[in-house]
């Protein structure tokens, strides 16, 4: 992927670097450096001459809250701002030195101890009070620097990784054991296929770290007990861009979508992407060989790749110094390849060189090395990228496009919702009156049902109906002044009874004599009705009685069956005749069931 638009600004300036002498431990007596604000001198007289080393910053103990302040916070507020106010840039720190001299102590990566860290209390770390080093104290500038800056929006990733007896290992994902580098124009140097994770907040990083800590090798050595067998890089991408920019207005998404380029400068700058690089390293330290055969091994890797980074920082000042420039070993350690952009002057660097103050071989070598490193000039280059790799860029893009993918949505959710409650409408309408049609015609099917199935009091009811509506009708007919037509059972009556209309008669007249009929016939239907229920009432009684009789009978029956057998048997052993030997009671049942 191309970028955009990328641009360079050079500044030349020295690497920064610091020296700090830590304190004596227990098997340690007294020092043999002479410690001035920018100065530090050997006082050991076994050396045949006085060594004097200049820096920017010389320091003694274990203040990490002045050697911050002195040496690395003003480089990360550039980092997070790009220096001169413009741009950005890719930033890198690093500690270097013998073994147990205090690297990790300036860096203090101490997983167990990030998290009370960020709350700045004293901490005891392996017997010793410590304060929070370089990366909590990065960590927390950067987010202090983002509360801030309210013209600007940021996204920030990490990554970290070691290189192990020259394998890179990816931290945050430890089966990723065998990491690539790569170099190309936009990225320069770059380790492949890198964990990275987007981060929010302080906790976050730390948490990330801690996590990374975990798979770190760290062991114990002959010179430490907890010796940083590995170099490692965590890395932070810092991508800034001005807030105006960030409007998510559909309309302005288009703007920028159909602006036909970026010549115009105005425009441009708005949707410029800054991508800072901030690298914060802590090396392994160099050391003599070690008493166990894996530490060995490692000391031989972290050795030999320590000297090679020696030899690039002299080829470095030499070619610095105006000597001819000749070829500068990058690739003879994986440390020195990663390290490439930072040491060929690509990069704003400080470097903290940290020395044991009774070692003086030893610290003799890190403080020639430290002034070799002062005399390397970088340029920094202000990258203004606008290119889709930027996941600033990206997000925001993204997050236009969806905003203005919800609001078609939610245009097209709202008519869908309209039309399928105008058909929701129109089916529950015409639910409705089927239901309603089909309630109809049940009930009439019920109504026409019930007319057809005959009862005595529908029959009568029946009668009492006509009749009524007959009355009706004739009394309406009445009101009306009508001569009302005979009704039908008027006419039954009359035909039945011989005689004859006589149609002239007056019309109450004759509707009272057609009311005496009536209900001369209602009282003769109900007369014969509840005779009828007598009736039956009288039969019912009457089988009752019967049916008891009959059971009675039966009982009496069986008893009289059972005296007979047992009369029998009594004649068969006696041989005596029937009817000679029957009992009396026998005889008399058997004639009143004859009877019966
Ligand atoms: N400035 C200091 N003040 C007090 N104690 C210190 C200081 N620097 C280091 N120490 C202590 O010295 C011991 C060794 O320090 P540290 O582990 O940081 O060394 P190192 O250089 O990282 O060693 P290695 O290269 O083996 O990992 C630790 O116990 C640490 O707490």
């Amino acid at each position: 992927m191309a970028p955009i638009k990328s641009s360079s600004k050079r500044h030349g300036e020295n690497v920064q670097v610091t020296v700090r002498c830590r304190p004596p431990n227990q098997n340690e007596y007294g020092s043999c450096w002479d410690v001035q604000p920018s100065k530090i001198v050997s006082t050991d007289h076994r050396l045949k001459k006085q060594h004097e080393f200049q820096f920017d910053h010389v320091l003694y103990g274990s203040d990490n809250e002045i050697l911050y302040a002195k040496s690395i916070s003003n480089l990360i507020n550039q980092a997070m701002e790009g220096y001169n106010g413009t741009s950005a840039i890719v930033t890198t720190v690093f500690a270097y030195g013998q073994t147990a001299s205090g690297k990790t102590f300036v860096s203090n990566l101490t997983c167990h101890t990030m998290f009370s860290l960020l709350k700045w209390p004293v901490i005891v770390d392996h017997g010793n009070e410590i304060e929070p080093g370089v990366i909590p104290r990065s960590v927390d500038n950067v987010f202090d620097f983002i509360k801030k800056a309210c013209r600007l929006e940021f996204l920030l990733r990490v990554s970290y990784l070691e290189i192990y007896n020259e394998t890179i290992k990816d931290l945050l994902n430890p089966s990723n054991d065998n990491l690539k580098i790569h170099q190309d124009k936009i990225r320069g140097v770059y380790v492949t296929p890198l964990t990275e994770e987007v981060v929010t907040s302080p906790e976050d990083v730390l948490r990330i770290i801690e996590r990374g800590e975990a798979n770190r090798h760290i062991s114990s050595t002959d010179y430490n007990l907890h010796s940083s067998r590995s170099h490692t890089l965590f890395q932070m991408v810092i991508e800034s861009r001005e807030r105006s920019s960030t409007s998510t207005s559909l309309a302005s998404h288009r703007r920028t979508l159909t602006s036909t380029g970026y010549g115009h400068h105005a425009a441009r700058s708005k949707e410029v992407v800054r991508i800072s690089q901030l690298n914060l390293i802590d090396l392994a330290g160099s050391e003599k060989a070690a008493s166990d055969q894996d530490r060995r091994k490692e000391g031989s890797y972290i050795n030999k790749s320590l000297l090679t980074l020696g030899t690039v920082i002299s080829k470095l000042t030499d070619s610095n110094a105006g000597k001819s420039p000749s070829h500068i070993p990058y690739r003879d350690s994986k440390l020195t390849r990663i390290l490439q952009t930072a040491l060929s002057g690509l990069a704003k660097v400080a470097v903290i060189c940290t020395i044991s103050p009774s070692n003086l071989e030893e610290s003799l070598n890190t403080l020639k090395f430290a002034s070799r490193v002062k005399r390397i000039t970088t340029h920094a280059k202000n990258d203004e990228v606008m290119d889709d790799k930027a996941l600033l860029q990206k997000y925001r893009t993204e997050i236009v496009e969806l905003k203005s993918k919800l609001q078609s949505t939610a245009e097209l959710l709202q008519k869908e919702k309209e039309s399928a409650l105008i058909a929701e409408r129109r089916d529950h309408d015409q639910q409705m009156k089927l239901m309603r049609n089909t309630r109809n015609a049940m009930k009439e099917r019920i109504d026409h049902l019930t007319r057809l199935i005959l009862t005595s009091s529908s029959v009568v009811n029946n009668d009492l109906a006509s009749a009524t509506a007959t009355l009706q009708q004739q009394l309406h007919d009445i009101q009306n002044g009508l001569p009302s037509p005979p009704a039908d059972s008027e006419r039954k009556h009359s035909n039945a009874s011989g005689l004859a209309s006589t149609g002239g008669g007056s019309g109450s007249t004759r509707q009272q004599q057609e009311t005496v009929e009536l209900r001369k016939l209602l009282l003769k239907a109900t007369r014969e009705s509840n005779e009828k229920d007598q009736r039956i009432l009288a039969l019912e009684e009457q089988l009752g009685q019967q049916t008891a009789i009959n059971a009675q009978l039966e009982t009496e029956l069986s008893v009289t069956k059972a005296e007979l057998e047992l009369t029998k048997q009594l004649q068969a052993k006696e041989g005596g005749n029937e009817n000679k030997s029957l009992p009396p009671s026998v005889s008399q049942r058997k004639q009143q069931l004859v009877w019966r």
